[in-house]
């Protein structure tokens, strides 16, 4: 079975955060991720993934006002020297976290952005971000998120446009995150554009649809899909980030039927 780990933003809600460590490693995690980590001192983070023998697999970089809506600022092309800052911020963390990804959120396109020149900042933000990363041994995931229900407006929505940006950054140290739940919502046929793609994913979240809710609560064959994963050569993490539909404790059958396997 792939490794799993938890995304604390969608998992073990029902507690406070610094409870979630805990909670995570006592179901049986051994990583875990969270949307942002930049509200907390990083020492403090990484006590707490001490204390729960926890890996931290992913953050994202920070997104602009998230509360106001934004949902990444690396397209924008009057909010570059943000991202410039942002990428110092992140690295600072990656490093006391221990932590080897970091995720880009593209952002959402404003109707005035011409596409071009949208793509085009995306590209030169990723480009400096990745050398700077590089220096620390560090890789950037670039992730494609559904514009049909989450995010309408997102600039990367398919994996064809996260795999051009990719390309066009030209740089190693940059992989696709692949979720499976906004790919299932965008393009379907899953395991075939894993196969495709796998030579290029850094990561993996996953959620069911509709609803991104737990394994079994929509339409994706998640045992035939954690299956195809397992075959292909992809030796990185797989995170659930879904919202339970009651509690997380309940909605973690799939997990504890990955555990009875021999
Ligand atoms: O899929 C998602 O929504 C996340 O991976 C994320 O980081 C931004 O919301
Ligand atoms: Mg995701």
């Amino acid at each position: 079975m792939p490794r799993f780990a938890a995304n604390l933003s969608m998992l073990f809600t029902e507690l406070p955060f610094p409870e979630r460590f805990a909670a995570a490693a006592d179901a049986g995690f051994k990583g875990v991720e969270y949307l942002f980590p930049y509200d907390w001192p990083a020492q403090q983070l990484a006590q707490w993934l001490a204390d729960n023998g926890l890996t931290q697999v992913l953050f994202n970089l920070p997104a602009g006002d998230w509360q106001a809506g934004e949902r990444g600022i690396a397209c924008l092309p009057d909010r570059i020297a943000a991202f410039r800052e942002d990428v110092f911020m992140a690295m600072e963390y990656a490093q006391a976290l221990d932590c080897q990804q970091v995720n880009c959120l593209a952002g959402l396109k404003p109707d005035e952005l011409s596409s071009e020149v949208a793509f085009t900042t995306l590209v030169e933000n990723l480009r400096f971000a990745a050398d700077l990363f590089d220096a620390q041994g560090l890789t950037l995931t670039l992730e494609a998120i559904n514009s049909r229900v989450d995010m309408p407006g997102f600039l990367v929505d398919t994996s064809a446009t996260a795999m051009a940006v990719i390309e066009a950054v030209g740089r190693e140290n940059i992989r696709l995150q692949y979720d499976l739940y906004h790919m299932q919502i965008m393009e379907g046929d899953l395991c075939r554009s894993l196969s495709q793609l796998c030579p290029h994913i850094g990561h993996i979240q996953f959620a069911d649809n509709p609803g991104r809710n737990e394994p079994g609560s929509g339409e994706i064959h998640f045992d035939t899909v954690f299956a195809h994963i397992d075959s292909l050569d992809y030796a990185g993490w797989v995170s659930a980030e879904y919202r339970p539909l009651t509690d997380t404790a309940t909605s973690l059958g799939w997990f504890n039927a990955t555990k009875q396997e021999p």
